[in-house]
C-alpha cells in the first residue's frame, strides 16, 4: 500500500512518526512523505528515503492508496475537494477537524468504535478523521459505561494543555513560565522575603503589556483561560459544542443523542488535557461495579482507587504524559443523589487525542486489505 505523509513533520505528526515506528507499521507500507514548504528537500530517513514531494500536487497525490495528514484544516480545506473532484478513491485518514462532522466522513477511536469502522469500510466510506482530543480521551475513560448504554447524560468540565493550541503556544506557556520566575528570583533566593511582596510582583508582571502573550492572547501561566476555539450563538465555545456532537457520532447515535455538554477551560499543563466528569447514570449501580465496567472496557483505561495519595500520583499530567494511559479515578457518588457519580480522568492529547487513533486506522486499513 502507498501511504502518502502530509504533516509528518509538525507536532502532530511527529508524534504518529514516533509511534509507527515504535509499532514498526512502516514494515507494512510504502511511506510517501510530502510538504506544503520543504518540495525536493530530504525526507525523514524512513522507507526509501526520497525527496519531498508537493502536498498540494494533486496529480503526485494520487498516486497514494492511502494518505495521512496531520497538517491542519486549511490543508484539508484546500486539497481533500481537489483530490476527491480529480477522480481519486483512496483512503484520506485526517487529524483536523474540517471533516469530521460530514456525512461521508467517519471519526475514528476504534477501541470505541471498531463497529461503527468496520461498517463503515464494508459500505464503502473512503474518509476517515481523528476526534477531537479532549472527547477521545474522556470516551477511552468512560468508555465502558457508555457501551454498556448507563449513561443518561455526562457534564465534563476540563483542563485542556497548552499543546492542544499549537507548539507556539507550549513555547509561549513556558516563557511566561520563566518570566515570572526571573521577575522573583533574588525573593525566592531569600527564605526572609516577604510572599506577598513576591505575589505582588508576579501579578504585575503578568499584567505588563511586555508580558510574551502573542499566541494566547493573555497570560496562561499562574492563571487560566476560561475559553478554546471560536465563540458559538448558543453561547458555547466550539470545543464545548465538539463534545456532544463527536461523541455521539463517534459511538454511532444518530436518533436521540446522549447529551454531553460542560465547559472547557485552558490550564498550564504541556500535553495532558483532564476532565472533572458528572456523570448521571440511569440506574444506582455500587461503585465496585462502575469500576468494574470502565476498567474491562479496553486495554488503555486504569482504574484509580479514589484515595488522595493514588489520585495525586496518578491522575497527573506529570504522570500521564507521553504514555497512552488513560486514568480515571475519583470515582464516588455525590450528594445530588445515587445515580450522579464524579470522575477526574486525564490522558495525553497528542497520543490518544490525535496522533493514536489514525495510526490504528492505518492498521486497520492494512487488515482488511
Ligand atoms: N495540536 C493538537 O493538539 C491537535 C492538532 N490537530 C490537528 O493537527 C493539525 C496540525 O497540528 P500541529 O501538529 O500542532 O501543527 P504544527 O504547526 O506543529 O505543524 C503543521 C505544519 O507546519 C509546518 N511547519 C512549519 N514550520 C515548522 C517547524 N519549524 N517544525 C515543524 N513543522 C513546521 C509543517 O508543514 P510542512 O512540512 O508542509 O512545512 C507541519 O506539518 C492541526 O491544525 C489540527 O488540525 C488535531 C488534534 C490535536
Ligand atoms: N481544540 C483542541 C485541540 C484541537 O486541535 O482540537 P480539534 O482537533 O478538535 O481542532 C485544544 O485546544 O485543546
Amino acid at each position: 500500500m502507498n501511504v502518502g505523509f502530509v504533516g509528518w513533520r509538525g507536532m502532530v505528526g511527529s508524534v504518529l512518526m514516533e509511534r509507527m515506528q515504535a509499532e514498526d507499521d512502516f514494515q507494512q507500507i510504502t511511506p510517501v512523505f510530502f510538504t506544503t514548504s520543504q518540495v525536493g528537500q530530504d525526507g525523514p530517513a524512513i522507507g526509501a528515503h526520497q525527496p519531498l514531494k508537493d502536498a498540494t500536487a494533486i496529480d503526485e497525490l494520487k498516486q497514494m492508496d492511502a494518505i495521512i495528514t496531520c497538517q491542519g484544516g486549511d490543508y484539508t480545506k484546500a486539497v481533500h475537494p481537489k483530490l476527491r473532484q480529480a477522480g481519486w478513491q483512496g483512503y484520506w485518514i485526517d487529524a483536523a477537524s474540517t471533516l469530521r462532522m460530514s456525512d461521508d466522513a467517519i471519526i475514528v477511536l476504534d477501541p470505541i468504535n471498531r463497529n461503527v469502522i468496520d461498517a463503515a469500510l464494508r459500505d464503502g466510506y473512503k474518509t476517515f478523521i481523528g476526534g477531537n482530543c479532549t472527547v477521545s480521551l474522556m470516551l477511552m475513560a468512560i468508555g465502558g459505561l457508555f457501551a454498556q448504554d448507563l449513561i443518561e447524560w455526562v457534564t465534563p468540565m476540563t483542563y485542556q494543555a497548552a499543546s492542544g493550541a499549537g507548539a507556539r503556544n507550549m513555547r509561549e506557556l513556558l516563557s511566561q513560565m520563566g518570566e515570572l520566575h526571573d521577575e522573583v528570583s533574588d525573593e525566592l533566593a531569600n527564605p526572609a522575603s516577604a510572599i506577598l511582596d513576591i505575589d505582588r510582583k508576579v501579578a504585575e508582571k503578568m499584567r505588563n503589556a511586555n508580558f510574551p502573550t502573542d499566541q494566547f492572547g493573555v497570560p496562561l501561566a499562574g492563571s487560566l483561560i476560561p475559553w478554546i476555539d471560536a465563540e458559538l450563538p448558543s453561547g458555547q465555545s466550539k470545543e464545548e459544542w465538539k463534545a456532544q456532537a463527536e461523541a455521539n457520532k463517534i459511538m454511532g447515535i444518530s436518533s436521540t443523542p446522549v447529551p454531553i455538554d460542560g465547559l472547557c477551560v485552558r490550564i498550564g499543563a504541556m500535553r495532558c488535557h483532564a476532565q472533572a466528569l458528572t456523570i448521571k447514570l440511569k440506574k444506582d449501580l455500587p461503585v465496585s461495579e462502575i469500576e468494574a465496567i470502565l476498567a474491562a472496557h479496553n486495554d488503555w483505561v486504569k482504574v484509580i482507587p479514589n484515595d488522595k495519595q493514588s489520585s495525586i500520583n496518578e491522575l497527573s499530567p506529570a504522570t500521564v504524559t507521553g504514555t497512552l494511559s488513560v486514568p480515571v479515578g475519583r470515582i464516588r457518588k455525590l450528594s445530588m443523589g445515587p445515580e450522579y457519580i464524579a470522575a477526574f480522568t486525564v490522558g495525553d492529547q497528542l497520543l490518544w487525542g490525535a496522533a493514536e487513533p489514525l495510526r490504528r486506522m492505518l492498521r486497520i486499513l492494512l487488515q482488511a486489505a
